[in-house]
């Protein structure tokens, strides 16, 4: 209680504030040995406070230096607020959020078992890529490693690129779906869109039109795994099915979706970071400055998460129990009439068409 004290003297130093004495205080001796009520809604209620005893009140706009410090924004769209730090901006803004329960018990079991049903069917890919998804030979000849060396000096891309991942599992493909799947409809409901829109801050949504990838769903089977990589496409909104961790947090089961928040930003590729986080991922070394980056998202059956996985590195840990992980994949476009290519398709559907 006395840090927290402390922090909040030392985080609203330069703020003056009102007693009860009347008088004006600065400095964090304002603070000391105070009844301090925060946060108070109203005028009235604050000088209710006051008069029933306590030293000092506090709205919620005046809570923190930090606070004070805000820009007020106003999503033209959604007419959400909110406050950003002007020089902290990056730091504001989450890699992605999550909605547990988004899908009911019923719903889930219903689509579990379409996915499982045509399981049989579907594509098993498994195989080696680096962290960029892209064709190495073309991205050397593109961006010859010269021009390619971190603003963080000592690594270049040629270091990351050589740092293969391993990634295996079933996909059921668009056309493997049932129409009768709870998420066909919520696939083709018009309403997502317009949501997901006003989530993400886009003018407009459209589903991708790739007749085998517009919605999958992933199958990782007892040592299947996803690998460390930043996805091409701007976000993805997932839904899971089932989950292969025993229970939340606890490596038992494996499968767990684990991402270092804004590692890249579209100015620097951050190399050197890259590399600690893939270093720090191998060694299990979560203590050490670059692996602390490393977060893992407790996603529960039923929850939908938005991702923005072009600047967070990310992955699936290896499922290393009985019951598979299954998560369904959404995939939206901000132009309409988007298809993947043959390569795409070829890699993880086994087929073009
Ligand atoms: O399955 C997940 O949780 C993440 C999937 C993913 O990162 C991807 O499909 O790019
Ligand atoms: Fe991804």
């Amino acid at each position: 209680m006395k840090r927290e004290h402390d922090e909040l003297a030392e985080d609203t130093a330069d703020l003056t504030q009102v007693s009860s004495e009347g008088s004006r205080l600065k400095g964090p001796d304002a603070y000391r040995n105070k009844t301090i009520l925060a946060p108070m809604g109203t005028l009235p209620m604050r000088l209710l406070a006051l008069e029933y005893g306590a030293d000092i009140v506090y709205s919620e706009e005046i809570i923190a230096k930090k606070f004070a410090k805000c820009l007020r924004t106003v999503d033209e769209k959604s007419k959400r607020v909110e406050f950003v730090l002007p020089d902290h901006k990056k730091k504001n803004v989450e890699a992605g959020c999550m909605l547990p329960g988004f899908f009911k018990d019923d719903a889930i079991h219903l689509s579990l078992d379409d996915a499982l049903r045509a399981a049989p069917l579907a594509f098993r890919s498994d195989n080696e890529h680096n962290i960029y998804l892209e064709d190495e030979e073309d991205e050397e000849k593109a961006n010859p490693p010269e021009t390619t060396t971190s603003a963080s000096q000592g690594a270049t891309k040629r270091d990351v690129l050589q740092r293969a991942q391993h990634s295996s599992k079933t996909c059921v493909t668009y056309d493997q779906v049932s129409p009768a799947s709870p998420l066909h409809a919520l696939y083709n409901w018009d309403p997502l869109l317009d949501f997901l829109a006003a989530v993400l801050s886009k003018e407009q949504l459209h589903r991708t039109a790739d007749r085998l990838g517009a919605l999958n769903v992933h199958i990782y089977h007892q040592g299947d795994e996803l690998g460390w990589h930043f996805d091409r496409g701007e976000f993805a909104v997932s839904l899971l099915l089932q989950s292969s961790a025993e229970s939340g947090a606890s490596d038992e089961g494996g499968g767990h979706f684990e991402y270092a928040p804004h590692l890249r930003s579209a100015d620097d590729q951050n190399y050197v970071d890259v590399i600690g986080v893939l270093d720090a991922a191998e060694e299990d070394k979560s203590t050490t400055s670059t692996g602390g980056r490393i977060r893992r998202l407790n996603i529960t059956p039923g929850a939908l998460v938005f991702f923005c996985g072009r600047h967070s590195l990310h992955r699936v840990t290896k499922v290393t129990g009985d019951t598979p992980r299954v998560m369904a994949i959404l995939s939206f476009e901000t132009r309409p009439g988007v298809e993947l290519n043959d390569y795409t398709r070829l890699k993880f559907f086994g087929r073009t068409g």
